[in-house]
């Protein structure tokens, strides 16, 4: 593989977390992000839960990034009022409501046990 094609893509990539780090749902994303990790550190979780901890904020993270893009892509594709821009981006952001509402009970299900 091309070397300098390789992290122009990084490049590209490490912009799109910095625009995405710009939006409104996105940062209250990572402020929850930093309040888990911070409780984690004070309640003191082992490795697997650790890992699962990491991997949820990863996922709801990476899912409002997908959704951010989609919206992006719709707003361009479709400026005007149409149902199937409507469908694209409700499906995506309930896309990230799933993602999110799992990641609060997988949470509850790791704290809760330790905190009671
Ligand atoms: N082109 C469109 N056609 C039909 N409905 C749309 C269109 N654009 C947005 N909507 C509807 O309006 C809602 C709000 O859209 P809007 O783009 O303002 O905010 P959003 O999708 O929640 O993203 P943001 O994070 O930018 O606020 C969407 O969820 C969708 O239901």
């Amino acid at each position: 593989m091309n070397a300098s094609k390789f992290f122009k893509s990084f490049r590209y990539a490490v912009a799109g977390i910095v625009t995405a780090t710009k939006e409104q749902n996105l940062r209250f994303h990572l402020l929850s992000a930093v309040i888990v990790l911070l409780a984690g550190i004070f309640t003191g979780l082992n490795m697997i839960e650790w890992l699962i901890i990491i991997l949820v904020i990863v996922l709801v993270i990476g899912a409002e990034m997908v959704n951010t893009a989609i919206e992006r892509v719709v707003d361009l594709a479709s400026p005007e009022i149409h149902p199937l821009a409507k469908q694209a981006k409700d499906i995506a952001a309930g896309a990230v409501l799933v993602f999110a509402m799992a990641s609060v009970i997988i949470g509850l299900l790791i704290f809760l046990p330790k905190w009671l």
